[in-house]
């Protein structure tokens, strides 16, 4: 296609030709044929921007060469221009757009569809938008440019307007699906949850809520929307436990995707890079073994002098050896209490290593840290030889091969249930792992009320400060708690929310029960939950679950006690555990035993070196302990029994006075 300009090359000084094409203006002068190309990206040339004087200028853009043109049919040259201009362009732009339309259409305006779409309709727009097309071309170009425009200006109301457009069509589209997904219809606030596809989402919501159901419905709806195929999906739980019956979920309602603890996470990154799955130490299962290895390392390190005096002076600055011998006693009181500190420093000291958070701890803790350093060498060299390795070698290890490229990851969904307990060395996996992908995405599910693992290592700030980790993020609620009634619930975010840093979740319950969901009893005796279940059986006769949770082990029945039990009341599924092996599950009836004073909240003696190396204390006192009743409280489906004995906890003190 050329458009020679005859009559404008015969009025130009020095130029003996000039044609117009698709590709640019050739302009020839006696010595030298130079084609000055068209650039998408460069702006139009001066003359479609409708500046016609009777000296027309165009601007070419790898100069500011200048044509002047006189005497000509300015109309005719200038509809020629655009026409030529716009055939080498306009594909640009109406491919641009209609990709924008369809990934409107067909995914949530997330953050990072935001940017992209802001990204393209600002280059579009610098040379789209500023000028006016020929009337002849308009009605072609106009519906392409009233979207380029649209984007272009959209302000956060548009975008929410926008979002919210599209949260609808998906709802109606899908209604079919949340009513019949799990075995009662989902809420409005869980399919929207659903619905909402961000880069970084946290859905935040209490006890009871549902959360669980959402991941599968949510899972489900990725496949049936085909934002996601069963492959790239990986759910992820705290415990064993909570991984099998997400999977079983998952089966039920006939989806697949891959779900897994961090361990088998680990296990699994690592056995595919390795070409075999790692061997455990047994140190990592086996607390007396880990503490008996740890007094071993230490006998034998004190056949050094040096290090025996640096142990003895620790000793006696920090652990209050009286002794003044030039030989440990090994059996004395607070050398036990050195190894079980020594024990739990190992992971906590890998941890900060991995992080880089050593060097300051390092000078704060020196001649702690110079006694310990040597026993965590012998630990890691026992490792090494034995060819086992830890959890937190285990996790470190993963995140490393995921950040070299080493693992392939297939998963761009990742869900992460429990997301209060995580730590930061397993939140740097899951960034590891969403890093792969330029389009990830990370579901966190989570309740700041029940984040009860500090001790682990647990980071509430990863929750409580979501964005700041993540970056640009949803944060959703749920609004509805379906295990107790509206008298559990008062109570329960009651007595939680004295801590003024939990966040506040405006929460319904789904029923107002007739009888009270939370009944106070006296505990005359050291089994007197045994009373509470036969009230329980004399009162239900269909099958019914009972959960006597404490917060110690010792302060359970025991496994034969509970096996008579059970066999006394057949309709009765009786179970125990403590009150964080609770967190996740429900029973109809729950009954909360060994609630002394002296027990719950329970007191740990502070030590400040393992303090220093957790994520940071919060300043509201017990807040972790007030967390953890907060779980056993939410427990109870239909009742919670508490039993309170003589000297009961604070806590029982609190909800009396709610009553
Ligand atoms: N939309 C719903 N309608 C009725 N019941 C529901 C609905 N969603 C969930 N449930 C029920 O609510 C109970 C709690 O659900 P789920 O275990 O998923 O909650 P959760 O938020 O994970 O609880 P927690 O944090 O305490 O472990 C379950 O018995 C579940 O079947």
């Amino acid at each position: 296609m050329q458009f020679t300009v005859h009559t404008l090359s015969r009025l130009m000084d020095g130029i003996s030709a000039m044609s117009i094409s698709t590709k640019g203006i050739v302009i020839e002068t006696k010595s030298v044929k130079k084609l000055y190309t068209w650039q998408i990206q460069s702006q139009p040339p001066a003359i479609l921007l409708g500046k016609i004087t009777p000296k027309i200028q165009v601007f070419t853009p790898e100069s500011s060469f200048k044509i002047r043109i006189q005497g000509c049919d300015l109309d005719a040259a200038q509809f020629e221009l655009q026409k030529l201009w716009l055939s080498s362009h306009v594909n640009k732009l109406t491919q641009s757009i209609a990709k924008l339309e369809s990934l409107l259409e067909k995914r949530y305006l997330s953050h990072g569809l935001l940017l992209t779409a802001q990204k393209m309709t600002s280059e579009l727009a610098g040379y789209w938008l500023n000028w006016s097309l020929d009337k002849r071309f308009e009605r072609h170009l106009a519906q392409t440019r009233f979207t380029l425009e649209e984007v272009h200006t959209w302000q956060q109301q548009d975008i929410d307007e926008f979002r919210e457009a599209y949260i609808k069509k998906q709802l109606r589209d899908y209604e079919g699906y949340f009513d019949s997904v799990a075995s009662k219809p989902l809420t409005m606030a869980q399919r929207r949850a659903c619905v909402v596809v961000d880069e970084r989402q946290l859905l935040l919501a209490g006890a009871g809520t549902g959360k669980t159901s959402v991941m599968i419905a949510k899972v489900g709806y990725l496949l049936n929307a085909k934002l996601a195929n069963s492959e790239q999906i990986l759910m992820l739980a705290y415990g064993k436990d909570a991984a099998d019956e997400m999977q079983q979920r998952l089966k039920n309602a006939y989806f697949s995707a891959t779900c897994r603890t961090f361990h088998s996470l680990g296990t699994y990154i690592l056995g595919k890079v390795e070409g075999k799955p790692p061997t455990l130490s047994q140190l990592c299962h086996n607390e007396k073994k880990k503490l008996q290895f740890i007094h071993d390392t230490l006998v034998s390190l004190c056949q050094d002098r040096a290090y025996k005096q640096r142990l003895l002076q620790l000793l006696r600055a920090h652990f209050e050896y009286k002794k003044n011998e030039s030989e440990v006693d090994f059996s004395a009181s607070s050398v036990v209490r050195l190894v079980k500190q020594f024990s739990d420093l190992i992971s906590l000291y890998k941890q900060a290593s991995s992080l880089g958070s050593l060097q300051n701890l390092e000078t704060e803790f020196e001649d702690l840290l110079s006694v310990f350093r040597p026993v965590i060498t012998e630990y890691q060299l026992y490792l090494n030889n034995e060819q086992t390795i830890d959890y937190d070698d285990m996790i470190n290890r993963a995140t490393k091969y995921v950040k070299e490229g080493r693992f392939k990851s297939p998963w761009v969904h990742i869900l992460v249930d429990e997301f209060q307990d995580i730590s930061l060395v397993r939140a740097e996996l899951v960034k590891a792992l969403l890093g792969q992908h330029t389009r990830s995405h990370l579901f966190a599910v989570g309740d700041d009320w029940q984040s009860i693992y500090r001790f682990n290592g647990a980071d509430l700030g990863l929750t409580t400060n979501f964005t700041h980790h993540f970056g640009s993020s949803t944060v959703m609620q749920l609004d509805k708690t379906f295990r107790y009634g509206q008298d559990l619930l008062d109570l329960a975010s009651h007595f939680v929310c004295q801590n003024p840093q939990q966040i506040v979740k405006q929460v319904r319950a789904q029923s107002v029960p007739d009888v009270p969901s939370v009944v106070i009893t006296p505990e005359m005796s050291a089994n007197a939950y045994t009373l509470v279940i036969k009230q329980i059986a004399m009162r239900h006769s269909g099958h019914t679950s009972v959960m006597i949770l404490a917060r110690y082990h010792k302060q359970l029945p025991s496994k034969e006690e509970l096996m008579l039990l059970n066999d006394q009341y057949a309709q009765l599924d009786i179970i125990a555990m403590t009150f964080h092996a609770a967190k996740g599950k429900e029973a109809d009836f729950t009954i909360l035993t060994g609630l002394d004073k002296s027990s719950v909240p329970a007191v740990r003696q502070k030590d400040q070196i393992i303090e220093a190396f957790l994520p940071m204390l919060e300043a509201y006192p017990n807040a972790e302990e007030r967390r953890l009743f907060y779980v056993a409280l939410t427990r109870a489906k239909r009742q919670a029994y508490i039993m309170s004995p003589s000297e009961p906890s604070v806590f029982i003190k609190e909800l009396e006075s709610q009553f």
